[in-house]
């Protein structure tokens, strides 16, 4: 399996040689799970939690020790399409504000115990306006793939990835249009809170993005090249590097989901070391979920992105093998079984 790729051809090889979970080491965990003091399922959806972490991470017994949240910024041409409530300067006030720990997702990272670290990819450049051809050009996008794949670092042993960019659900929104079809209007929504007519005219947007587009049309890397972001690429390059080192990845919000969504089609199965954190409010984050067969962990009428949604599922996760790996057996504690 090669470790680094150099061009969009080596990093699809790399896609169609994803490792997978260790079975042995998941029914160990499945095993152990049936002897532990509780009774059998008592832990609901924490019990399947851990029996997946444990398999990706090839011990029956594994921990959470580790955590790393990367947040990815990038700035978006179609921007200038008018789609957006915020100017897109917001993008570089918020990476100086991550930097300076003032943001959600610094207070979520620390909470949780996980390292942060923030990449702006090239902010003073933003991508083409996807309106008028495509978003970036081939080395562009390798180079952001690249980016993301080099900030997981491999001693980690969850990894949330986050993005900030201003425009980047107008992305998240064509670049589902181009994979699944339907509507623009149903793949369109609010974003940070554009209403009414904007909306409308957002959706327009989106359709003709993809239109422009062509090739971007049931197309995974083609529609994350043409419709996607640098932080977009990124989020994507770091979740398959993620995957080659057996890391478990917890996935975001619309625009995080809509990266994943990318992997998905390129590659059937990308996303297998994937849960997803939460259902976002963003319209149609429940429907990409769906798509991609992933169960929300948690529901909480979320809409920021910065990687929030998965740090806070990340303490479930980390919940689920701390109970899982903590706790005695019937023998351990002399406790009567059923
Ligand atoms: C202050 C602020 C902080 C944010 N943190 C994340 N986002 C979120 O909003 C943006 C996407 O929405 P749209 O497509 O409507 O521009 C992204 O940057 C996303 O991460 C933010 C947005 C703002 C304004
Ligand atoms: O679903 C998200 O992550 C999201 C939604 C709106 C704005 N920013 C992020």
């Amino acid at each position: 399996m090669r470790q680094d790729f150099t061009s969009l051809a080596e990093f699809i090889e790399i896609l169609q040689e994803l490792p997978s979970p260790r079975v042995s080491a998941r029914e160990a965990a499945a095993a152990r799970d049936a002897c532990l003091t509780k009774p059998p399922g008592s832990l609901g959806r924490l019990e399947e939690i851990a029996a997946w972490y444990c398999g990706w991470r090839g011990h029956e017994r594994a921990r959470v020790e580790k955590p790393q949240v990367i947040v990815f910024a990038g700035n978006h041409g179609v921007t200038a399409q008018g789609v957006s409530a915020f100017p897109a300067e917001v993008t570089g006030q918020m990476v100086a504000n991550f930097e300076a720990g003032g943001a959600a997702i610094n207070q979520l990272a620390e909470t949780f115990g996980a390292g942060l670290s923030v990449h702006a990819l090239g902010l003073e450049n933003p991508t083409r306006d996807f309106t008028q051809g495509p978003a970036m050009s081939e080395s562009e996008f390798v180079d952001a793939l690249m980016k993301g794949w080099q900030a997981v670092d491999s001693k980690s042993d969850l990894l949330v990835v986050g993005e900030m960019g201003i425009g980047n659900t107008t992305s998240a929104a064509a670049i589902s249009l181009a994979l699944f079809g339907g509507e623009a209007e149903a793949w369109t929504g609010a974003g940070t809170g554009v209403a009414g007519e904007a909306l409308a005219h957002k959706a327009t947007v989106v359709a003709r993005g993809v239109e422009v587009n062509k090739s971007s049309q049931n197309n995974g890397l083609e529609a994350l090249r043409c419709l996607g972001g640098r932080e977009i690429a990124a989020m994507a390059g770091a979740m398959v590097r993620a995957r080659t080192l057996r890391i478990p990845l917890i996935l975001d919000g619309f625009i995080c989901t809509a990266a994943a969504a990318c992997l998905h089609v390129a590659q059937p199965g990308a996303l297998d070391h994937a849960l997803a954190g939460h259902v976002s409010a963003e319209a149609a984050h429940p429907k990409l979920l769906k798509i991609l067969n992933k169960e929300p962990i948690l529901s909480l009428g979320m809409r920021l992105g910065e990687g929030s949604g998965g740090a806070l599922a990340m303490a479930v996760v980390k919940g689920a093998l701390a109970c899982h790996s903590g706790m005695a057996t019937f023998a351990e504690a002399g406790v009567s079984e059923a």
